[in-house]
């Protein structure tokens, strides 16, 4: 059966900011034609690979992969919270073949995840309990990562699963692209923020509510030019959705984690989801790209790209 692929950015602040009605629309109306094309290619199956944002994964214990048997949203910013209809002896499958083909990978029966792993499903199908979906978490702001030719690996060996499949399957990368969100970052962070990142689960309502409100300050105070963070990186993202669309994803390879720091901020490591969804994709057969949305959004502190492809 055949194989597809629906990559875009994600905000919180959707909700929460204003952009110009103009760009507003302009984004409805990418989220409206990546609605059509998987309504259209109608999957049986997807296969989501997403980051974290110390909601679901803290230092306590952070693998560079992770794949669900069984997953939960944690509700941060309003997103899905409770149980995901996680194909559990489908996820056990997958989890096997990966570490037969020489990637390892973490587990988890009880995986938390947060709005960046599950704004695309909301946006495409309003909840996560319909559509069978198994969430893999790509680590994509805690340090170290590992390289992104590992994650190229990954999501190729995750695709070659995939490959001959009796289920149509729609790869997701949701991330990026360049962007600087106020999410600490452990080398830079106070005592409380070393523990939080630490230690951060299950925060009291207030606690969430002011992580939240900064966030939201952040890019009011953004799109105004007058915040302290890096500025998004037009064209670094459109260098990124150049190696996407070339169809060659070892071209992924060159990207390096430092320079990807200093050129698009240090969110802009939530591309490795895309790297990892591209690559699963092409692991199936050659691609090509059917659609391309991108416009650099401060209101939504992203530069804030969708694409959907198909294999030829
Ligand atoms: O986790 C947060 O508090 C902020 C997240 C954020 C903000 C802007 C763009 C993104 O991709 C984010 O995940
Ligand atoms: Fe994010």
């Amino acid at each position: 059966m055949p194989q597809a692929l629906l990559c875009m950015s994600h905000s919180p602040l959707l909700e929460h900011t204003n952009p110009p009605a103009e760009v507003k629309a302009a984004v409805e109306e990418a989220f409206e034609k990546a609605r059509a094309f998987v309504k259209d290619f109608d999957p049986d199956l997807i296969i989501n690979f997403g980051p974290d944002h110390y909601n679901g994964f803290f230092y306590d214990l952070m693998p560079p992969f992770c794949i669900g048997y069984e997953a939960l949203g944690t509700g941060d910013y309003d997103s899905w919270e409770g149980p995901i209809n996680v194909p559990t002896s489908i996820s056990q499958d997958l989890a096997e073949y990966i570490i037969s083909q020489d990637i390892d990978t973490a587990i988890s029966r009880k995986m938390e995840v947060d709005h960046g792993a599950v704004q695309p499903m909301e946006i495409m199908y309003g909840n996560l309990s319909d559509k069978p979906m198994i969430p893999i978490f790509v680590n994509s702001v805690a340090r170290p990562f590992v390289k992104v030719s590992r994650v190229r690996k990954f999501g190729q060996a995750v695709g070659e699963f995939f490959k001959n499949s009796d289920k149509k399957v729609l790869f997701i990368g949701s991330g990026g692209l360049s962007h600087d969100p106020p999410v600490p970052q452990i080398a830079t962070a106070t005592e409380e923020q070393r523990a939080f990142l630490t230690n951060g689960r299950k925060p009291t309502p207030e606690a969430r509510a002011a992580r939240q409100q900064r966030t939201i300050d952040t890019a009011i105070a953004f799109a105004k030019g007058e915040a302290d963070i890096m500025d998004l990186n037009p064209e670094w993202d459109q260098a990124f959705l150049e190696i996407c669309k070339s169809g060659d994803v070892t071209g992924f390879d060159a990207l390096n984690a430092d320079e990807m720091d200093a050129a698009a901020g240090h969110s802009s490591h939530e591309v490795r989801t895309w790297v990892a969804a591209y690559s699963a994709l092409k692991a199936c057969g050659d691609y090509e790209v059917t659609y391309e949305f991108y416009k650099p959004i401060k209101e939504y502190i992203a530069g804030f790209g969708v694409t959907t492809a198909v294999i030829k």
